[in-house]
Formats: structure tokens, C-alpha cells, sequence
């Protein structure tokens, strides 16, 4: 059974050709690590996995249903906004068309563990933008952790952390897993192959 799977994919922007037939299957309860040098598509792959670009060739298949959380790598258009730590986490809970839905307090507790488990709970009401490059990390992964999805697509979570959180978020990713969601990661670092179940190597060149 998979949750999603790239069947074949082949992607390009305009006349620069990114991934060649590509296949991967993310099954339940697994990790997956995609590994690739700079520009070797991965994010391209996770967006195409999310369902933000559409393959040229090839196929996605999403299970009917399911729930993708995706945190993508480039995050700086959430900046613009004045928001706190708390408010960054607890958009991850939010409803899409029901934006201001009241949060319950299932909502609230998973907020709060998020918080607590990747130690941020200190920096609750400090401004996103006033934060360093780990913290603020650390904060938009809790927002993607926070969700209740089937799939985790997470590029490069833990490029700007230091050794312990790194380790740390590795255990959640894990956890996160064996809870019977598939994890999917971006990664420079051949460490993290280590978590996987699986493995993808993008090629340097389509
Ligand atoms: N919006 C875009 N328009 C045109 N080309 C793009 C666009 N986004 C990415 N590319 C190109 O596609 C290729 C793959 O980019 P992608 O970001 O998927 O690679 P990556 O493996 O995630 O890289 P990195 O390790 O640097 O994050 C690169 O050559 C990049 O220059």
C-alpha cells in the first residue's frame, strides 16, 4: 500500500530539464530520505509529491484522502507577516476555508507538545522574523508537525540546526513514523540516510 508514489516522473522548468523518470513509493510508517547535490531536483520532487507542479511525464498518485503537510525550503514570504511563534504553530491546526475556526483545546495540546517537543515553548510570543535561523526553523517544522497528516514532506528541516536539536528532530521524525505516518525528507547530509526505511540518490544531472 502506498500514501503517495511518483510513477516514471520526468520534470523540467521551461527548457531546464530537473528530474528523469523518477519513481518512488512512500509507503505508511516509513522514512523516506531523498538525497541529491544542490539542484539535483529534490525540492522540485517534494513539490511535485505535494501536488504544487504537475508532472510533464509520468504519473503522482496520491492514496484518495489522504493528508499531505509539506514544509517547503524556501519560507521567507511568512516574514511579511506579524506574527509570533504561537501564532506560526497554531496555523498549522487551522482549517483551509475555515481560517478562523476556534481552536479547541485538542488544537491547544497539540500546539503546546508541538511546541514543548521541539523547544520553542520559551519563544512563544516572540515575532517570527526576530528569530534565528534554528529557531525559526524549529517553529515551521512544528507548524508542518503540528497537522494531523498521513504524508510529512519536509525539505531540508534540519539544515540550520545544531547537533542536538538535529537529533532530536530525528527522534520525532521516527516517532512520527512508527505512529503510521510516512516521512518524507529532503537531505545534503548522508547521516540522515541512516533514519531511512528508504532511499532515493537524485542524479547530479536529468
Ligand atoms: N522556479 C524555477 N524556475 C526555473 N528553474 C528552477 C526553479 N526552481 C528550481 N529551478 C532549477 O531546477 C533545478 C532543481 O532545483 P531544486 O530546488 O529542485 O533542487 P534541490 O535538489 O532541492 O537543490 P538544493 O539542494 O540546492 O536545495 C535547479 O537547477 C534549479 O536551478
Amino acid at each position: 500500500m502506498v500514501v503517495v508514489a511518483a510513477e516514471r516522473v520526468t520534470f523540467r522548468y521551461a527548457d531546464v530539464p530537473v528530474l528523469r523518470a523518477v519513481d518512488l513509493r512512500v509507503e505508511p510508517a516509513s522514512v523516506t530520505v531523498v538525497t541529491g547535490t544542490n539542484g539535483s531536483g529534490k525540492s522540485t520532487l517534494l513539490h511535485l509529491l505535494a501536488g504544487l507542479a504537475t508532472p510533464d511525464e509520468g504519473h503522482i498518485r496520491r492514496r484518495a484522502g489522504a493528508r499531505v503537510a509539506l514544509l517547503p525550503q524556501r519560507t521567507s514570504d511568512i516574514d511579511a507577516l506579524p506574527l509570533t511563534v504561537l501564532d506560526s504553530v497554531r496555523i498549522g491546526r487551522f482549517t483551509p476555508g475555515r481560517l478562523l475556526r476556534r481552536l479547541t483545546r485538542t488544537d491547544h495540546a497539540a500546539v503546546a507538545s508541538a511546541m514543548e517537543q521541539l523547544g520553542i515553548a520559551h519563544l512563544a510570543r516572540r515575532r517570527l522574523r526576530e528569530l534565528s535561523g534554528g529557531q525559526r526553523q524549529r517553529t515551521l517544522l512544528a507548524q508542518t508537525l503540528v497537522q494531523d497528516a498521513d504524508v510529512y514532506l519536509l525539505d531540508e528541516p534540519t539544515a540550520a540546526l545544531d547537533v542536538r536539536s538535529r537529533q532530536r528532530v530525528h527522534e520525532l521524525l521516527v516517532e512520527r513514523s512508527r505512529a503510521g505516518a510516512a516521512v518524507v525528507l529532503a537531505s545534503h547530509d548522508q547521516a540522515e540516510v541512516s533514519l531511512a526505511d528508504r532511499s532515493l540518490d537524485l542524479p547530479a544531472h536529468a
